[in-house]
């Protein structure tokens, strides 16, 4: 019997047999740095003359290894063998299926500091990072399994005399699944899993700088017994086969998650009925977040600094969840600021490979040379009180930044930086704080520190996010515990981890038969 979900439990990298365990995977990691990589159409590995390239972003020249690309004839082929592929795969039971995601989640189970480690070297991970990652692919190959097997018999339905009527989810078809690099695995795989669990099958289209652990986990997926042609690896340029794919007449949804920008390019371009097409594609979006932590002058004012500071440079800031900006309300705003700038001073930065790092860098040049670009608006827009430095000579490093005395409607403070940058603002009182957190066209997580239950309550009225947290960060939601995805232009509120995900990815169709 399928034991009751439970979250995967995080690393204590304090035990000994744990760090060497990690170490382990390391090295398991090295011996294979540097390796080519195929495209898998309908289970045939197919090598093309042009590569991705994936580096080390903390050691630039390090290879992590090479990725064959897709270009129009490939993809085209591979939404063939999708097509086909779903003939069969919808009508392979929902137990079977989930048995597929139950082995994978065993498999990586297994592998857990192998994957971690090479979230460390290709996507500069630190240790713990690396470490929730993992666990979160995990989570949603457990989580998805799972949910699969709650709606396998559709939903019940009112029927009459003489009339019996059902209602059941079924499959949608080939989907697109388009993933970002900053979490490489856990929504690269999250993404991929629950379209598959519902019967669909799909085309992997993974971030360009983070593909290798991506071939990593459908060689996962070909082992737990995926058969050949559900899930087709098609590594490419956004532009050129990101495009034919979004635009194809047998693609019937699409599952995005990264930038607001190419999110609503891909919602613009999938509204378009092309020729041949007969259904209106489906979008789920996963996109940009501006996230902020208010504090109240009724607060714990350690924990409100302590979250702003892990909440804004966990991972170097590049969580779509990453506290950019605290609104702090002006009685208690000088003692927050410096404890933030104390607590931010003290952060250690270096190679992820070295655990005593907290920080290591961002994940490439274009994303560095943008950071540092905000960093000079936040010089003339605010207060630089720390950070404000990079150094791309051998990775891409940027200290722990902290402006503040920000107006709200600054650039620093409305605009997504995706970087070690946070911005603080003083609010004259809660209502205030409140007003500012809302004035971004973002809505995705925020955070309330407060010990004024009144307030509690008008933040879950007022603050427009789709996850919003009290006496905590806004960073680390678990699968199942805290469902993820924003309002307004953070996405389509699809609740990743959550129990109405799957159905995302199927339709309901009523039947109802006479005696
Ligand atoms: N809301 C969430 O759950 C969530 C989670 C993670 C990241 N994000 C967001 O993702 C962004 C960072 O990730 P990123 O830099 O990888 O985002 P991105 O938008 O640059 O790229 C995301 C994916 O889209 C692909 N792509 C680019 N152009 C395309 C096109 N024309 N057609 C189809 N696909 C195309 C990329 O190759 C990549 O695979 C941030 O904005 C972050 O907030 C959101
Ligand atoms: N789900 C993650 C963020 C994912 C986006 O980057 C969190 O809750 O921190």
């Amino acid at each position: 019997m399928v034991q009751p979900y439970k979250h995967e439990p995080f690393t204590n990298f304090k035990e000994e047999a744990n760090r060497e365990a990690y170490l382990a995977g390391l090295k398991t990691v090295e011996s294979y740095l540097g390796q080519d990589y195929d495209l898998v159409i309908d289970g045939e590995r197919i090598s093309t003359e042009e590569k991705i390239v994936s580096y080390n972003p903390a050691n630039k020249t390090e290879v992590i290894g090479r990725v064959s690309k897709a270009n129009r004839d490939l993809a085209e082929k591979a939404m063939q063998a999708a097509v086909e592929a779903f003939k069969t795969w919808k009508k392979v039971k929902a137990e079977t299926r989930a048995d597929v995601l139950f082995k994978a989640a065993a498999i990586i189970r297994r592998r857990k500091h192998e994957f971690s480690a090479l979230l460390t070297k290709e996507a500069g991970k630190p240790w713990n990072e690396a470490d929730a990652d993992t666990a979160e692919a995990i989570d949603f190959l457990e989580y998805y399994a799972r949910q699969m097997l709650t709606i396998k018999d559709g939903v019940p339905v009112n029927s009459r005399p003489n009339e019996f009527n059902r209602y059941d989810y079924i499959p949608l078809g080939v989907g697109i699944i388009i993933s970002p690099w900053n979490f490489p695995l856990a929504i690269m795989a999250g993404t991929t899993v629950a379209a598959i669990v519902a019967g669909n099958t799909v085309l992997l289209k993974p971030a360009s700088t983070t593909p290798i652990v991506a071939a990593k986990f459908v060689e996962v997926m070909e082992e737990a017994g995926l058969p050949k042609g559900v899930l087709n690896f098609v590594p490419g340029s956004g532009a050129e086969v990101g495009d034919y794919l979004v635009d194809h007449k047998d693609t019937r949804f699409i599952s995005f998650t990264g930038s607001r920008d190419v999110g609503l390019r891909i919602f613009e371009r999938a509204s378009k009925v092309n020729e041949g097409q007969v259904w209106m594609k489906r979008l789920i979006a996963e996109m940009g977040g501006k996230d902020t932590i208010v504090v109240d002058k009724e607060a714990d004012l350690e924990l409100a600094a302590t979250s702003i500071v892990a909440s804004a440079f966990g991972f170097s800031g590049q969580k779509c969840s990453a506290c950019s900006r605290a609104v702090i309300v002006e009685d208690v705003y000088d003692q927050v600021l410096n404890r933030v700038v104390e607590l931010t001073n003290e952060l250690t930065q270096g190679d992820p490979v070295d655990p005593t790092n907290y920080m290591a860098t961002v994940i490439d040049q274009s994303a560095y040379d943008k950071i540092m670009s905000y960093i000079e608006i936040g010089k003339t827009e605010g207060k630089l009180m720390t950070g404000g430095e990079g150094d791309d000579s051998k990775g891409f490093f940027i200290k722990p930044t902290v402006f503040a005395d920000l107006d709200p409607e600054s650039r620093i403070m409305k605009e997504e930086i995706f970087g070690p940058v946070v911005g603080l603002t003083k609010a004259k009182d809660f209502d205030h704080a409140i007003e500012i957190a809302n004035n971004t066209e973002y809505g995705l997580t925020g955070a309330v520190i407060t010990t004024n239950r009144e307030h509690i309550q008008k933040a879950r009225e007022d603050f427009h996010v789709g996850n919003l947290y009290f006496n905590r960060g806004c960073t680390g939601a678990i699968v199942g515990y805290q469902p993820f995805g924003g309002f307004n232009m953070s996405g389509t509120d699809s609740k990743a981890g959550g129990p109405d995900y799957i159905q995302l990815h199927m339709q309901a169709k009523t039947t109802s038969e006479m005696y």
